[in-house]
């Protein structure tokens, strides 16, 4: 029988919601598989935790910044998009509130990239990610062309 997927959640952290030219990103630290691999930060939901409030109390923990959330990135499934035999994410953009964000857990470097393919994919990313990123900027796209 076929376990649900657990559910993670990560933030596509933007200078503005209203009109992005940068994407944060995180490079990981552990599992070895994963160390050195760019990555969305985040992490898993709690049993009994709600999706948008796991991701603000992830990226306090990860990056000490609070965060506000925009839209979700929509994923092909209800959980967003399947990372691996076990787990999904959602997605959603933010903004930082205040401050300046850190590698407190989980990194060892955090990067602002230009929200341009050639940049991001530049990047040696978890490879699931990959189709995410196209989102997010298909996402920021269209933010940009409904404002013109
Ligand atoms: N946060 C995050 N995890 C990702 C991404 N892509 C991807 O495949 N993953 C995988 C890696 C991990 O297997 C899982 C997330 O687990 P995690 O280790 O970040 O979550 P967590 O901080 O809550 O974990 P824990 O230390 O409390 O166990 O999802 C991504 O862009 N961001």
């Amino acid at each position: 029988m076929e376990l649900p997927l657990k559910q993670i959640v990560g933030a596509a952290i933007v200078d503005s919601l209203s009109k992005p030219s940068e994407l944060l990103v995180a490079r990981r630290t552990a599992p070895e598989s994963l160390a050195g691999l760019w990555e969305f930060p985040g992490g898993k939901v709690e049993p009994g935790e709600g999706c948008e409030d796991a991701l603000l109390r992830e990226i306090r923990e990860e990056l000490g910044v609070d965060v506000e959330l925009g839209t979700e990135v929509p994923g092909p499934l209800e959980q967003g998009w399947q990372l691996n035999n076990a787990a999904a994410m959602r997605v959603w953009t933010a903004r930082i509130l205040d401050g300046t964000p850190r590698p407190l857990e989980d990194h060892d470097e955090l990067r602002w990239v230009p929200l341009r393919h050639a940049e991001l994919n530049a990047l040696p990313w978890i490879p699931a990610d990959l189709p995410i990123i196209m989102s997010v900027l298909e996402t920021v796209d269209q933010a940009d062309s409904a404002r013109s």
